[in-house]
C-alpha cells in the first residue's frame, strides 16, 4: 500500500529534480530543504499538476502517474484558504464532495458533520469565512481537504501564516486525524520544529534531488553539511 517514486524526474524550466523513495501508508513526514529546493514541485508530481519526464508513481501497486489530479488518491492543503467567501463552510465542503453540481447528495451532510467534528468545527456548517477565526478558517480548509477522503494528504506550508500556537495546534489536529484516518501525510515546512512536532520522518530535498526518508530526530541532531548551512540560516 505504500506511495513509491520510482526514478521520477520532473523538469520545471531549467530546474531538474529527480526522486527515487518509497512512503509506507499512514507514515507522517516532514519535507524540509533551502527556498527553491524543489519541495513545492515535489508535491505537485505526486498531486498530479506536473507530469514527470521519466519514472513512474505508484499507490498500493497501482501506477498513477497519468492520472488527473482529481482521480489521484491524493489531496492538497496549500497556505491560501481555499474557501469560497460567499459560501456557506456547509457549501463549501459540499463543493469539495461534488465539483460538478455542488448539490449535496443524501448522506452528504451528515458525511460534512462528521468532518466538521474532526476539526473542531461541529454545528459550524452554515457560517461564512467572515464569521470565522483565523484558526477557525485553518480549521475549515482542513476539513475541506479531508471530506474529499483521499488516503495522502500533502500539505505545503499550509499554517506558515498561523502564529506559534496555532500552528502547534493544527499541526496536531492534523497528527491525530491522520492517525484515526490511517492517512499517509507530507508536509513542507522550513521550521524544524514543526518537522520534530509532526514528523516521525523527514524527506530533505537539495537541489532537485530528493534523499528517502530519514529518522526526523536523527537527522535534525546530525544534519550533512547542505541541511546544517540552511537550517543554520533558517
Ligand atoms: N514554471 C517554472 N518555470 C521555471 N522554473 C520553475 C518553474 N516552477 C518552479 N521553477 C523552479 O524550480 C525550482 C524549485 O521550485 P519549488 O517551488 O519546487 O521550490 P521550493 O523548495 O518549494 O521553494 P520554496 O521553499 O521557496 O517554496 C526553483 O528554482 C524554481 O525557480
Amino acid at each position: 500500500m505504500a506511495l513509491r517514486l520510482e526514478d521520477i524526474h520532473v523538469r520545471a524550466g531549467t530546474f531538474d529534480l529527480h526522486a527515487s523513495l518509497s512512503i509506507e501508508p499512514g507514515a507522517r513526514i516532514a519535507v524540509i530543504g533551502a527556498s527553491g529546493s524543489g519541495k513545492s514541485t515535489l508535491l505537485d508530481v505526486i498531486a498530479g499538476f506536473r507530469m514527470p519526464e521519466r519514472g513512474r508513481l505508484y499507490w498500493a501497486e497501482r501506477d498513477i502517474t497519468r492520472l488527473a489530479p482529481a482521480d489521484r488518491p491524493v489531496s492538497i492543503l496549500f497556505q491560501d484558504i481555499n474557501l469560497f467567501p460567499h459560501l456557506t463552510i456547509g457549501q463549501n465542503l459540499g463543493l469539495a464532495l461534488n465539483p460538478v453540481t455542488g448539490r449535496l447528495r443524501n448522506d452528504d451532510a451528515s458525511t460534512i458533520e462528521n468532518v466538521l467534528a474532526k476539526v473542531g468545527l461541529a454545528g459550524f456548517a452554515p457560517r461564512r469565512l467572515s464569521e470565522m477565526s483565523g484558526g477557525q478558517q485553518s480549521r475549515a480548509a482542513l476539513a475541506r481537504v479531508l471530506v474529499q477522503a483521499r488516503p495522502v494528504l500533502l500539505l505545503d506550508e499550509p499554517f506558515a501564516a498561523l502564529g506559534p500556537a496555532l500552528k502547534d495546534e493544527m499541526l496536531d489536529l492534523v497528527t491525530e486525524v491522520a492517525r484515526a484516518e490511517n492517512l499517509t501525510v507530507l508536509l513542507v515546512s522550513h521550521d524544524p520544529k514543526d518537522a520534530l512536532r509532526f514528523a516521525p520522518q523527514t524527506i530533505v530535498v537539495d537541489d532537485g534531488q530528493v534523499f528517502a526518508p530519514q529518522d526526523t530526530r536523527t537527522l535534525l541532531d546530525n544534519p550533512p553539511p547542505g541541511l546544517k548551512a540552511y537550517l543554520g540560516g533558517a
